[in-house]
């Protein structure tokens, strides 16, 4: 926290003295008003004692709206950037008639379609229907490396703002102006949106109780005091109640919430909710997508294994024919393996293999193959073993001995084997040949599962491969559980099942597939390059679609969890110890046996009773930086977590006011009156 952000927000925190404002924090709103009693007092009655706690209590109240309002600053300094990437685009709408219509992108309804070419900036939210491009998304994300955007796949989603660098692309608008992404972000991070979680309001309610108890107990203390000849003034009892009552945390558990949701906006995450943030601290099963979050994703075709009777050639040119209009990377990475091996002119020049015509088959999770049904009558298909094996066997062919070996032999390396039929017109079809795709395990994500491990978090890879490869895969990267042959229906399942035994879940996905599991996780995080119904389904959206962001968010959310506790400890531990600093420096004079207590030695009651006021006012802000940063989090078991906490933040918080207010003493004790 520097000068100059303490400066950008000082005007807010005088506009938050709004009792409707202050009204939110029940044990701020008591701070209130004893301030505005102990000011009348100061006023009716001016002694330098009453107007300095009076001054005092004020500054308490300001320093808790200097907490949000500089935990609210960085948000709005990023919308304030959103905001400018959001003014004046204009765009091409296309016509009925094949025309372009040039409109407002204020004027774009759902349904709309589009035109962007390279320079151009893309006027709204959408999906690209037609074309690939790479487009410049620093506006949204802070990256500067493009990205590639194209229709049909899992990378089709645009963002309203950002910029096509290059080729042309046909878009469809998808969401209403007003309601875009970056409008969005900017509610986000302006922190409109912000609503207490059901946390916060459970911890509110604790502190409000402890507020009243603390009411409860100063009031007591007059009639007793009274009886002793040593009734106290309404300013003291007033100071009493606000050292008491838990104020550092009240003050600051506001901006703990904000920052929690600033830093994930820092790691490029934007939560829809507050409560987001707070689940992903407490998820205990995390879900992770086999091929891209694991892997390098990039699975490539290797090697082509012909099984006896099938020509290298003749696999060749099925595998190269049946991916040729297959747009997943698998697919193409096929072609261009068929390509380098044989040489185009070898694929291509058969008759009854002409494309021309053909009908393609599209891979889809659920039927794990894909391929293409040629005009001849002759229809081709690759995929996982089982599919293709069920597939052979419903034209009543047989899979020929070798090939389960070849399949498994491939698949216990980790590798993706993908089998390639082909099926004769009025034949049965016949199995060509095993493609095999090979794929890396990402560099240092076994070291992140076992720190995962080490916050007692679960891992299962989730992978619509087959078993072998998924285990083979699964041992190499240490994952605790694996998944294999998975649809979207059992991901669904699992999800499920892990919730029903208490466990909180999170989970990537990019897929119109996953949305219903995405929705269904208690922490979904959507790919920002994935289909709108995957950022729609899900609560968190990455805007760097990096899958194992999932593992920071998690880092995050536990940090926002500890830092909470951590100050929610410190605080009650602070008030409790100024209990016993403060009532025998109070009575001293009436019991002269308290004096064995009274072992601050402060130098008189009123001179005890400010320094304490003073003390829970600075606190506050040397807590600021802390609830902002949060406390440094080691990864390690919750018990040990809790352990470590009571001990630097339960004794930290007993200790502290001691000394502080003991320093005060001495500064305050030189004024007048107060000696
Ligand atoms: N383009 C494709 N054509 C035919 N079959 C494919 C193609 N891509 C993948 N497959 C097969 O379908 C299976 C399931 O693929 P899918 O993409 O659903 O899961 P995955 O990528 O293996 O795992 P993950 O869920 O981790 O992404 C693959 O294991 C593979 O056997
Ligand atoms: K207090
Ligand atoms: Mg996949």
């Amino acid at each position: 926290m520097n000068r100059q952000t303490l400066r950008s927000a000082l005007p807010d925190a005088f506009r938050k003295l709004d009792p409707r404002h202050v009204w939110r924090s029940p044990v701020i709103f008591v701070v209130w008003v004893g301030s505005v009693l102990t000011t009348v007092l100061a006023i009716l009655h001016p002694s330098t004692f009453t107007i300095a706690v009076a001054l005092w209590l004020w500054a308490t109240v300001l320093f808790a709206n200097v907490a949000e309002a500089v935990a609210e600053g960085r948000g709005k300094a990023q919308a304030a950037s959103l905001r400018a990437t959001r003014t004046g685009t204009t765009a091409r709408r296309l016509a009925k008639d094949g025309g372009e219509d040039i409109v407002a992108g204020a004027d774009l309804r759902i349904g709309d379609t589009v035109v962007v070419e390279a320079g151009e900036v893309i006027p709204g939210d959408g999906e690209v229907i037609e074309g690939v491009a790479s487009v410049d998304e620093s506006a949204v994300t802070g990256e500067s490396a493009p990205v590639i955007r194209e229709s049909g796949g899992d990378r089709s989603a645009v963002t309203g703002g950002t910029t096509v660098l290059s080729d042309r692309i046909v878009v469809r608008i998808t969401t209403r102006p007003g309601e875009s992404f970056i409008d969005r972000m900017i509610a986000l991070v302006e922190g409109a949106e912000r609503q207490r979680t059901p946390n916060e309001i459970a911890l509110t309610i604790l502190l409000t109780t402890l507020t009243i108890v603390f009411l409860v107990t100063v009031m007591a203390l007059q009639p007793f005091a009274g009886y002793s000849g040593k009734e106290q003034s309404v300013v003291v009892l007033v100071a009493l109640l606000v050292c008491l009552i838990p104020t550092t945390i009240g003050a600051l558990l506001s901006a703990i919430g904000i920052a929690g949701m600033d830093r994930l906006v820092q790691h490029n995450v934007l939560a829809m909710s507050g409560r987001a943030v707070e689940a992903a601290g407490d998820v205990s099963t995390l879900l992770l997508d086999k091929t891209g979050t694991i892997t390098l994703g990039n699975r490539r075709a290797s090697q082509l294994l012909p099984l006896p009777g099938t020509t290298e050639i003749e696999l060749g040119r099925a595998a190269y024919i049946a991916s040729l209009a297959d747009p997943t990377p698998e697919g193409r990475s096929i072609v261009d393996l068929a390509v380098s091996q044989h040489g185009p002119e070898a694929l291509g020049g058969v008759p009854e293999l002409s494309t021309t015509d053909a009908e393609l088959v599209e891979f889809s999770a659920q039927t794990r193959m894909s391929g293409i049904d040629l005009p001849s009558g002759i229809s081709l298909r690759k995929g996982a073993g089982s599919a293709i094996v069920a597939w052979v066997g419903g034209t009543g062919g047989q899979v020929p001995a070798g090939t389960t070996e070849l399949v498994d032999g491939i698949a216990a390396d980790g590798a993706t084997p993908l089998v390639v039929a082909e099926q004769r017109p009025g034949r049965p079809a016949a199995v060509l040949g095993v493609v095999r795709l090979k794929d890396i395990v990402k560099p240092g994500i076994a070291e992140r599962f076992a720190t995962l491990r080490a916050m007692g978090i679960r891992t299962v890879m989730v992978t619509g491969d087959n078993r072998l490869t998924a285990q083979a895969i699964g041992r190499e990267a240490g994952v605790d559980d694996v998944l294999a042959e998975a649809t979207p229906e059992e991901k669904m399942r699992l999800i499920r099942t892990e919730q029903e035994g208490g466990r909180l879940v999170a989970m990537t996905g990019d897929g119109t597939n996953d949305a219903p599991a995405l929705a269904q996780a208690d922490v979904g995080v959507a790919m920002n390059s994935g289909t709108s119904a995957a950022k729609e389904a899900g609560n968190m959206v990455d805007l760097d679609s990096d899958p194992t962001k999932l593992i920071d968010i998690v880092g995050i959310g536990k940090q926002l969890l500890i830092t909470r506790g951590a100050l929610t400890t410190f605080s009650v531990a602070n008030d409790v110890a100024k209990y016993f600093a403060i009532i025998p420096a109070m009575f001293v004079g009436v019991f002269p046996g308290l004096s064995a207590l009274n072992i601050m030695r402060l130098a008189s009651p009123d001179s005890a009773i400010l320094s304490a006021v003073i003390f829970n006012a600075l606190i506050i802000i040397a807590l600021i930086p802390l609830a902002l940063k949060g406390v440094r989090y080691i990864p390690s078991g919750a018990e040990a977590l809790l352990r470590r906490n009571i001990l630097v933040y339960g004794l930290g918080g007993i200790v502290t006011p001691f000394v502080g207010i003991k320093l005060i003493d001495l500064f305050v004790s030189h004024l007048p009156g107060l000696s």
